[in-house]
């Protein structure tokens, strides 16, 4: 339980000066809600002594009439305080969470699937704000008003208070009993339920492949089995948890039924007065309240403290690519070359590069084919530092790739991945996205030299259309323009087209080669691709096969070798003819 105060101690010391002023809202609220009780026994005494006179009465009025108000200012202020604490604490963890997984490599994608870091951001957020509010909120009040409150019924009558406190002392023992097993299931419950987002959000994504396949009825199931896990384990955690309320009403039960024996006791031996009795008894029962709001402070503290620890180990999760203490400045990439590389994915004993050489510079274009599963998009991720490094050497111009930030290396690359990724804004602002300081001139060149203007018209608002959810308003092509447009705005130094131009037809895709070469002469351009006609005029065109480069050269060389190149070719070149005879 303290463990809370040990992860959000950086927290309450930034904000101690807030939770400072609450505590001292909650002292004065609480001082003056106890002077109530001790006025009203002092009003039955003042009338079974027959004391009373009017304008005591209402001075007597006035008094409680103030307390009142002062009631409600403080409570108004420390509410107040404590609900915005809550929120800046959720926006300061979510930005640092945001901030540390936008830095995270492929080997941290593999581990945490989008529905658990969903799960973490969401519910495990929220779980901790509600500690930092609701949580502190109630230790704060539970020990200042128990602390009040005991003094006060000491101050009246020690003998049994001090009987009142032995049952009030039980309950760290059985809040040690539970606190254990609590944690256990809340982390269980935790996990599960990363589990069932995970599954509800591939189940959204892909429900049209569900349908296509006619799988709803497997997908529902297989929903259902996971929501009845969460669902247990929720009940598991409600039912430990709902032991904590008779723990708490027991202890408070068993105080009061031993004040009033022993209070009324004490006023038969004339030890006490009616109205000290009365303010006594009062003050028992409001003990009801600060041990109620222990037990709700230790439950809400230890959701709130299993879910920082959730959160924490996303924070703990280090990326294997090294920031260097003194990066080199890149200000333009110049060249790129692989020397004798190998790569291995973590995990895998498989070299998806093997042995690999090449080098490209200023204004050359590098053309990359082969076989599925060869290595190609292996070597773009290297070259955008996705993953740790392998044996042997990339250089950028001419020094290793280590030596640079990851960042500054992918300012100046224009990179079209092979699944386009179009986000729920206008096309406009989808194309901006790759360079914000980009002019409307600018972004309507990058749409020309992406053969994408004449689809624009035939969107119903052209450049302003909404693309809808991952760009479902576009058409495959379309994305795949939209894709080429982002990057050619994107004003660095190497493009890399990443099989780019598949879902484009023949002719569309020889007038974005011919406007890259021509609107990019100075540019490094890296084009992967499985339809041959898109690297032909590739300065180096390498196959490869199982991560080696088994031929090397231009098209006119490799086409000699009559090799896979060769035969891929003609193999290509006779389905585009044959297509092309039965279109006329
Ligand atoms: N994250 C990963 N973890 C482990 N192995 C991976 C990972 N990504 C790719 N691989 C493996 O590495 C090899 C090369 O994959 P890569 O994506 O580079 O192939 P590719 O040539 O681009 O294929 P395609 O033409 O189908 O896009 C494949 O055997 C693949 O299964």
């Amino acid at each position: 339980m303290i463990k809370i105060f040990r992860q959000l101690g950086w927290f309450i010391k930034e904000m101690k000066w807030r939770y400072l002023l609450v505590l001292l809202m909650l002292l004065i609220g609480d001082v003056f809600s106890l002077i109530v009780p001790w006025i009203t026994g002092y009003t039955i005494d003042q009338m079974t002594m027959r004391t009373l006179t009017g304008s005591k009465l209402t001075q007597i009025t006035i008094v409680l009439v103030s307390i009142i108000v002062i009631g409600y200012i403080t409570t108004g202020i420390w509410n107040y305080i404590f609900i915005q604490n809550a929120n800046i604490l959720s926006f300061k963890v979510l930005k640092k969470f945001f901030r540390h997984i936008i830095r995270m490599d492929g080997k941290f994608f593999k581990k945490y699937q989008t529905g658990d870091l969903m799960s973490r951001a969401t519910e495990d957020v929220n779980a901790v704000s509600e500690a930092v509010d609701f949580g502190f909120l109630m230790l704060a009040e539970a020990s200042l008003y128990l602390t009040l409150l005991i003094s006060s019924m000491f101050v009246i009558n020690p003998k049994i208070s001090i009987i009142v406190l032995i049952p009030i002392l039980i309950i760290p023992f059985g809040v040690d009993k539970l606190e254990k097993t609590i944690e256990k299931l809340y982390e269980e419950r935790q996990q599960s339920t990363s589990v069932l987002s995970n599954s509800v959000l591939e189940s959204i994504v892909g429900v049209r492949v569900i349908r296509a396949y006619a799988k709803e009825r497997e997908d529902i199931e297989k929903l259902l089995s996971k929501s009845q896990v969460t669902y247990d384990k929720s009940i598991a955690f409600s039912k430990i948890i709902s032991l904590y309320e008779p723990l708490f009403i027991g202890v408070f039960t068993i105080a009061a039924t031993l004040a009033i024996y022993f209070g009324i006791m004490d006023v038969f031996k004339s030890n006490m007065t009616t109205g000290k009795l009365v303010t006594y008894f009062v003050y028992v029962m409001m003990l009801e309240w600060p041990v109620f709001a222990l037990g709700a402070f230790i439950n809400t503290l230890q959701r709130g403290s299993g879910s920082y620890e959730r959160i924490d180990a996303v924070y703990n999760e280090e990326s294997d690519i090294i920031i260097p203490e003194n990066p080199l400045s890149l200000e333009k990439i110049e060249s790129i070359e692989f020397d004798n590389y190998s790569f291995s994915y973590p995990g895998s004993q498989v070299k998806s590069l093997n042995s690999f050489s090449i080098a490209v510079k200023t204004g050359e274009t590098l053309g990359i084919v082969g076989t599925t599963g060869s290595g190609k998009t292996t070597i773009i991720r290297q070259l955008l530092r996705q993953y740790k490094l392998g044996e042997g050497k990339i250089l950028i111009n001419n020094c290793g790739i280590s030596e640079y930030n990851a960042e500054n290396i992918r300012e100046h690359i224009a990179y079209v991945p092979q699944e386009h990724i179009v986000f729920s804004k206008t096309v406009y602002e989808n194309i901006r996205l790759g360079n914000m300081n980009a002019s409307r001139e600018d972004i309507m060149a990058a749409i020309e030299h992406a053969d994408f203007t004449k689809d624009i018209g035939t969107l119903t608002n052209g450049l302003e259309t909404v693309t809808g959810e991952s760009g479902v308003m576009l058409s495959g092509g379309q994305k795949q323009r939209l894709s080429l447009a982002r990057a050619f705005v994107r004003a660095g130094n190497v493009l890399i087209l990443d099989d780019s131009l598949s879902a484009v037809d023949g002719k569309t895709e020889e007038n974005i080669i011919r406007n890259i070469a021509e609107y990019y002469p100075e540019m490094i351009k890296i084009i992967v691709a499985h339809r041959l006609s898109a690297v032909r005029d590739a300065n180096y065109i390498i196959v490869l096969q199982e991560g080696t480069i088994v031929e090397k050269g231009t098209h006119e060389e490799l086409m000699e070798l009559r090799g896979w190149y060769y035969d891929q070719f003609m193999e290509q070149n006779t389905m585009t003819t044959q297509e092309s005879e039965e279109v006329e």
